[in-house]
């Protein structure tokens, strides 16, 4: 049994970018943050990056998941075991396939394992129910982003994470709960640096466009923008979400091209995909908050400033660590689950009523 009151949860996140581990601790009691705490990233090695990449696409008992499935179990532990008093584990684990009309979604790591290995209660596969229940199983930080926002006063908050795939929140502090109607408005808004780092890495060997330094020399192919924005996907209502490989016809698009004009392409092409998602918004917000580590790519935050009908600014601005939200996230909806609150609402999931999903395994 978890104690009453505010508990040091440990989020932690390996995200679609491919990049490492993010963990993070948060004092909360699920509904209020009260303290921001310690954080710590663990990249994945080249092999270990290597083994991820090759499980992509695949579903469980397929032996190239499997060992996805070990690499992200072994570097969870070595990772979360460097943090002292803690209550709870939220562990995400890390995404290889996402069809929520079809097949489900597929988190390597099993939490149970990592609830032996650190003796610690793990809450974890936290997207199951919620596809089950008939939503998108994603996305599922604007339950924290409530939170956020409701430490930042009474007005609507628009926070833009640039992971892997981009999403989008809406939210509304004004209401008591995250689960009630016009409190959250979420979706995926297409890719974000997945096609970039892939780029880099298919022809450069390089992980990603440090600083966006590659595109800034190129000129983006508007005509390959244009195309890309004539995806059903960009059509259709929110909620939705995404595969992280749904795009694949935008990096063929830009095979073609220089190294720099098809970054700068896929640069311009991850802003062009934001923009086509604010009309699913409840309004055109005055200032977007970027998460994430595709606010360091300054062509992105550059090409964002250009196409966005708003001002877009890094979510320090608010107070925030952008490169640890998303590990926070996990961390306060770790508390969620065991206190048996929603972590997922139809106007996040598309899910038809508020759902808590997660397991929880405590330690024998
Ligand atoms: N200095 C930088 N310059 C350019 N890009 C950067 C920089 N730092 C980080 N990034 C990009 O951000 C990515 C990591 O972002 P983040 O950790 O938010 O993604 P993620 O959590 O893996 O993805 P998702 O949110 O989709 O699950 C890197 O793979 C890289 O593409
Ligand atoms: C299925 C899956 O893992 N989706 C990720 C991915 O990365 C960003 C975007 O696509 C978002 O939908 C989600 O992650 C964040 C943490 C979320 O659920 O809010």
């Amino acid at each position: 049994m978890l104690k009453a009151g505010p508990v040091w949860a440990l989020g932690a996140m390996s995200g679609t970018s491919l990049d490492g581990v993010d963990a993070a601790m948060l004092l909360t009691d699920g509904t209020r943050i009260h303290e921001f705490g310690p954080s710590a990233f663990r990249p994945y090695s080249p092999a270990e990056q290597a083994t991820l990449r090759a499980a992509l696409g695949t579903w469980p008992d397929d032996p190239r998941a499997d060992a996805a499935a070990e690499v992200v179990e072994n570097a969870h532990a070595e990772l979360l075991s460097r943090f002292d008093n803690v209550d709870l584990v939220g562990f995400h684990g890390q995404t290889l396939a996402h069809d929520p009309g079809g097949r489900g979604t597929h988190q390597a790591g099993n939490g149970a394992i990592l609830a032996e290995v650190l003796g610690l209660p793990v809450v974890w596969d936290f997207r199951s129910d919620d596809v089950r229940l008939g939503g998108q199983g994603a996305p599922l930080a604007p339950f924290y982003h409530f939170a956020l926002a409701r430490r930042l006063g009474a007005d609507p908050v628009v926070f833009l994470n640039l992971g892997g795939v981009g999403n989008l929140t809406w939210a509304n502090p004004a209401l008591a709960e995250p689960q009630l109607a016009g409190a959250l408005f979420a979706f995926d808004t297409g890719p974000a640096n997945a096609p970039i780092n892939d780029l880099m890495q298919r022809r450069l060997g390089l992980p990603h466009d440090q600083n966006g330094a590659l595109a800034a020399l190129g000129t983006p192919d508007e005509a390959v923008v244009a195309d890309f924005l004539r995806h059903p996907y960009f059509f259709r209502m929110a909620p939705k979400s995404l595969d992280r490989d749904a795009f694949s016809a935008l990096a063929q698009a830009v095979e073609p091209l220089s190294d720099s004009d098809a970054a700068a392409t896929l640069t311009a092409a991850a802003a062009a995909a934001v923009t086509a998602g604010l009309p699913h918004l409840p309004a055109v917000p005055s200032l977007v908050l970027a998460t994430g580590g595709g606010r360091h790519n300054r062509s992105l935050m550059q090409a964002l400033s250009t196409r966005l009908p708003c001002r877009v600014a890094p979510v320090e601005e608010a107070g925030f660590d952008g490169d640890m939200l998303e590990a926070q996230a996990f961390a306060h909806l770790a508390v969620r689950v065991a206190r048996g609150l929603p972590t997922s609402c139809p106007g996040t999931t598309g899910v038809a009523a508020a759902v808590g999903g997660g397991q929880i395994t405590t330690p024998a």
